[in-house]
């Protein structure tokens, strides 16, 4: 290990501004990675993320300490020496903002004797009430991007939501990704500290295998949401692993004057960080140097790496995360929305849908205003979560998504009508005028007997088209409309079309002189 400079110190990396913004400190990040000690190096990167106030920036200046230590076996130091480096503190608010890392990298000997840079960073706690679900997934998801060993910091035991934050912060991760990984990320080691039941569990590696095996476990007829979360979960981590940790002892959580000194601390904690540290700075762990797209990586290119995420997370393509109430009460919204919206679609197009005739616009808008009125009706009384004023949001998107179905509902109306007035009309009339001369000639040949034939026609045509007149114009009976479009379809169909056709045929082929136009 080399010597640090009297200088060196924690430096922060990126800072979150008041409005929930970060900003990359990019002259900074270059000095730490672009350090004379790192360059042309590969690297490794540990950091420490986790809920806010749970001993995080207090466990990495032990990792500090291992470090620096130039004498491996009593690298934890002397009993009455103060816990200094990265910033930690007792009380309840929030310590640590945005994300910090050591300023000057550690050397480290691979075991074919490669030199390599390892970086310690620190982060902002998780859910504390200042920062934004953005914050969180933002800082907990660059975390797991850029480092090699990512140890998520829990307390107590390692529980479900513990679980589903860390599927929902990798996932969010997987989105600034260019590409598709199968493994995203390295090795993440939970630390469960003030964990309670030695008697039934020992602390360190041992026990936590035993307790990640027991909740990371697949059951048969285990909800698929359950197993959704451990099975992305296993997909998106090279490595997963779990350290049990002691309590540190009163004197350490109590006691606002505690330094960090040794002499406070109970023996059993120190003997775990024993265990714990050396282990995870293990040069021939498979995972401890940095790898992006299966390439072990070095400090300058990690800079780069850098950058671009934060550029990804900061341009706005991504979607934005959510709490849990948020999307939950935005999906039931939505879901409301869109039965509310079938509800009315499918009873538009029952009565003027693509197949349906034509109908009076008075009809129609009477049609709309009671679907609409049920429609509405049937998205206030939906059970949404979030609230009246959630809920108006997407109301206020109904109605108008509802407004512009109408608009079209009734454009196809009109489209409608323009079709069939001139198609049945045509039909009855052209009819009208055929049997007229029909009954005139036969009448000029003396064979006025059979007349009466044409002339019922005349008059079959003459009433079927007033009737169909008076069903469009006042939309009453719009079925027997309906009839008498059918009926004029038939003759139109069967008898004008193919006599029309025909003759417009032989007109261009007499004109054309018998080119092929079938
Ligand atoms: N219960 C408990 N407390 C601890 C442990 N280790 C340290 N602490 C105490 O927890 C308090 C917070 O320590 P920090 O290291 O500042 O916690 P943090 O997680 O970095 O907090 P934020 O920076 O606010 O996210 C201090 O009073 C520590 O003495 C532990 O293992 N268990
Ligand atoms: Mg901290």
């Amino acid at each position: 290990m080399h010597q640090q400079s009297p200088t060196a110190g924690p430096v922060q990396i990126v800072t979150i501004t008041p409005d929930h913004k970060f900003i990359l400190d990019e002259k900074k990040l270059k000095e730490i990675l672009y350090h004379r000690r790192a360059q042309g190096k590969k690297i490794s990167l540990v950091s420490i993320a986790g809920d806010f106030r749970k001993g995080k920036s207090f466990m990495l200046d032990f990792f500090l300490r291992y470090l620096r230590a130039k004498n491996q076996k009593e690298w934890i130091g002397k009993e009455s020496e103060p816990l200094k480096g990265f910033d930690w503190r007792g009380g309840a608010g929030r310590h640590t903002t945005g994300m910090i890392m050591w300023s000057e990298p550690f050397i480290m000997s691979l075991p074919n004797g490669e030199e390599i840079a390892v970086l310690l960073m620190d982060t902002q706690g998780t859910f504390d009430s200042n920062s934004t679900v953005f914050e969180n997934a933002f800082i907990f998801a660059l975390t797991l991007l850029v480092s090699s060993v990512t140890v998520y910091n829990i307390m107590h035991n390692l529980q479900e939501d513990n679980l589903q934050h860390l599927s929902f912060f990798a996932e969010y991760g997987v989105l600034a990704l260019d590409a598709y990984h199968t493994s995203p990320f390295q090795q993440l080691t939970f630390l469960v500290r003030d964990w309670q039941f030695e008697y039934e569990t020992p602390y360190g590696f041992h026990g936590g295998e035993e307790v990640l095996t027991n909740r990371l476990q697949i059951r048969p007829n285990q909800h698929h949401d359950l197993e959704l979360v451990r099975s992305r979960l296993r997909q998106c981590f090279r490595k997963v692993n779990c350290f049990l940790m002691p309590h540190p002892g009163l004197k350490v959580t109590n006691r606002r004057e505690f330094d960090g000194r040794l002499e406070d601390i109970e023996k059993d904690f120190k003997t775990q960080l024993q265990s714990l540290i050396p282990e995870l700075f293990r040069s021939d762990n498979a995972n401890f140097v940095k790898e992006i797209n299966g390439e072990q990586i070095t400090s300058t290119q990690l800079f780069e790496y850098f950058r671009t995420y934060c550029a990804v997370f900061a341009s706005g393509e991504l979607p934005s995360p959510k709490a849990m109430l948020e999307a939950t009460a935005e999906a039931n919204n939505l879901a409301a929305k869109a039965v509310s919206k079938e509800f009315y679609t499918r009873a538009m197009e029952q009565h003027c849908g693509g197949d349906r005739p034509y109908i009076h616009p008075n009809q129609l808008d009477a049609l709309h205003q009671e679907v609409y009125r049920q429609s509405i009706e049937k998205f206030r009384c939906a059970r949404k979560m979030g609230g009246e004023e959630m809920s108006q949001t997407y109301l206020q998107d109904l109605e108008n998504e509802l407004a512009e179905q109408y608009s079209n509902y009734k454009k196809h109306n009109d489209s409608k009508n323009v079709f069939a007035f001139s198609r049945t009309p045509t039909t009855f009339i052209s009819c009208m005028v055929l049997c007229y001369i029909i009954a005139g000639l036969l009448e000029a040949i003396w064979l006025g007997g059979i007349n009466f034939i044409f002339m019922f026609a005349f008059w079959l045509c003459f009433v079927l088209l007033s009737m169909w007149l008076y069903t469009k114009y006042s939309g009453d009976h719009a079925e027997i409309g309906e009839y008498i479009d059918y009926f004029a379809d038939v003759i139109w169909i069967h008898g004008f079309h193919p006599v029309y056709s025909r003759c417009i045929r032989s007109a261009m082929r007499s004109v054309l002189g018998h080119t092929k136009l079938e």
